[in-house]
């Protein structure tokens, strides 16, 4: 992680934070991001998963308690639009507010530019489109999903559209920089990327989702994104370039944030 500074460290860790679990470390991500980036009148981004999740549960406390007033939110998924309802979090979409002040969520991958691998939820599509539009992108993950380089460690979703879906398998298999990964058409829900269903996995667009599993670390992902984006049938896919403004990370030593 040397290009980027450590810009905060926590000075609360302590032994307790080592035997906390992995769902403990997803809350105090969640919890500080909006703690420390949300304030009274903005319009927020909702991530998907099990860590944004907790950046919704807080966002949903704190307009309760009254502490945070006038937001309104926009999901990135149907799953965390339900949750956003069940909290009363006003929620508006891009077509009324196509500028947000800030967007937080989760990834699967972090490499020490802060690139990310997105989509492991299924949500890849959405969450670009809204997260592409904030001020600042918080992405808050536990220590697990920092690696050297994005591609091994975790598979790239790409979503595709389902007319003729084997040819663009195929296609995204085979362009320059992803020759020799395996492309395997995710099935079961869309929002795990294990095989664990009979039926082909739909994503809240309607769209197929195939997982790029790569041996080697990807050498340029800017360069991936954008011949990914350039296929026709490809919908979006899962890197996440030069968005990220900073990562709220927890792990054993405590928090820390890194900045782009
Ligand atoms: O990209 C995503 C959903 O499409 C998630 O942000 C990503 O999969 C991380 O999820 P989690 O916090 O559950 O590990």
């Amino acid at each position: 992680f040397a290009p980027v500074k450590v810009a905060q460290q926590s000075r609360f860790a302590t032994s307790s934070m080592l035997m906390a679990t992995q769902d403990e470390l997803k809350q105090q991500v969640g919890y500080k991001a909006v703690d420390d980036y949300v304030k009274s009148g903005m319009v927020v981004g909702l991530g998907t998963g099990s860590t944004a999740y907790f950046a919704v549960e807080r966002l949903g406390q704190k307009l309760a308690s009254g502490e945070l007033k006038d937001i309104v939110a926009i999901p990135t998924s149907v799953r965390t639009k339900e949750q956003a309802e069940e909290l009363k979090i006003p929620l508006v979409t891009l077509d009324t507010h196509s500028k947000l002040d800030v967007a937080i969520d989760g990834a699967d991958e972090v490499d020490p530019d802060l690139n990310l691998v997105k989509g492991g939820g299924g949500a890849l599509l959405r969450e670009k489109m809204v997260e592409v539009c904030a001020d600042k992108f918080i992405v808050i993950v536990d220590e697990s999903k920092l690696c050297d380089g994005l591609g091994p460690g975790f598979p790239l979703p790409v979503e595709i559209t389902p007319f003729c879906h084997e040819h663009t398998l195929r296609l995204i298999a085979n362009l320059p920089t992803t020759k020799g990964c395996e492309a395997i058409l995710r099935m079961g829900s869309s929002s795990t990327n294990k095989p664990d269903g009979d039926e082909i996995a739909v994503t809240d667009n309607g769209n197929y989702i195939v997982d790029l599993h790569f041996k080697e670390p990807i050498k340029d992902a800017p360069k991936m994104a954008m011949e990914l984006k350039n296929t026709v049938g490809v919908v979006d896919h899962g890197l996440f370039c030069g968005m990220t403004t900073a990562v709220i990370i927890a792990g054993s030593d405590g928090i820390t944030v890194k900045e782009a």
